[in-house]
């Protein structure tokens, strides 16, 4: 997969270069590209922000370096060309199932916005040539958006064939689909087995596979009832089993 970021703040994606998402890049499984929209302004003090047409606070980001930015970095006779994800709080939710949905793509371009956001303009240009997703990582609202292009990379960069390696494969996600599909993750310990006078659950120490797998259903059960009801409505009836509705 390729990657490219537009962005006033390059400094704050080099995060994308550490840990995982960094041996990716080194194995050639992710080509991650950041580019610095002032590199697009033509006047001397790089200037990418103005005052909002009908008034109002703050900024907006001028459509000119953007166009320019992106007819060089997504080229109109590139083909395919990519999807622009564009953050933003009035965007689809980003959720995992966008995540496997973004992992499948070849090659994505994200726009950071800065400022009250971006010239709609832009958007809607870029739009009659690309696919463009407007994507939120959650109901808060961010300076800007490269810190939820960090959020969107990590967790479709994780999903990629060979970044995770086998030991933390992506099929036991609490998003996966399977038996824990849409549960939170439960508890989970490591030696040793007593510390600071609290033991780990017994169960655990069994070696009874099949009975560690129930404990660890009805963890997350437990866990996702109390902390996120609603994801318990959205739970497929056919994969409770008595067991699970006694809980
Ligand atoms: N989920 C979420 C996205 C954002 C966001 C995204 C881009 C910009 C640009 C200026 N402020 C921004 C905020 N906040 N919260």
């Amino acid at each position: 997969m390729r990657i490219d970021v537009i962005t006033i703040f390059p400094e704050y994606l080099e995060p994308l270069g550490v840990s995982l998402l960094g041996k990716a890049q080194e194995r050639g499984l992710l080509q991650v590209h950041v580019h610095d929209l002032r590199e697009w302004t033509t006047d001397a003090h790089r200037t990418v922000d103005d005052t909002p047409y009908g008034g109002g606070p703050g900024m907006v980001m001028k459509p000119e370096p953007w166009g320019r930015a992106l007819d060089t970095v997504a080229p109109p006779d590139a083909v395919p060309q990519p999807r622009l994800i564009v953050p933003t709080p009035s965007g689809r939710l980003f959720t995992q199932e966008v995540a496997i949905e973004l992992a499948k793509e070849p090659w994505l371009v994200f726009a950071c916005g800065r400022y009250e956001g971006i010239d709609r303009r832009v958007i809607e240009e870029a739009g009659t040539r690309m696919r463009v997703d407007e994507l939120s990582i959650g109901d808060y609202v961010l300076a800007g958006g490269e810190v939820a292009v960090l959020v969107i990379v990590e967790a479709v960069g994780r999903l990629l064939p060979g970044v995770l390696g086998n030991a933390d494969s992506v099929a036991d996600d609490s998003f996966a689909p399977g038996p824990m599909a849409n549960l939170l993750e439960g508890p989970v310990y490591t030696k040793p087995a007593n510390w600071r006078g609290r033991e780990v659950p017994p169960i655990l120490l069994s070696g009874h596979h099949a009975q560690i797998a129930r404990w660890r259903r009805d963890q997350a059960l437990r866990r996702t009832a109390e902390r996120r009801p609603d994801l318990i409505e959205r739970l497929d009836p056919a994969l409770l089993d008595e067991h699970d509705r006694a809980l």
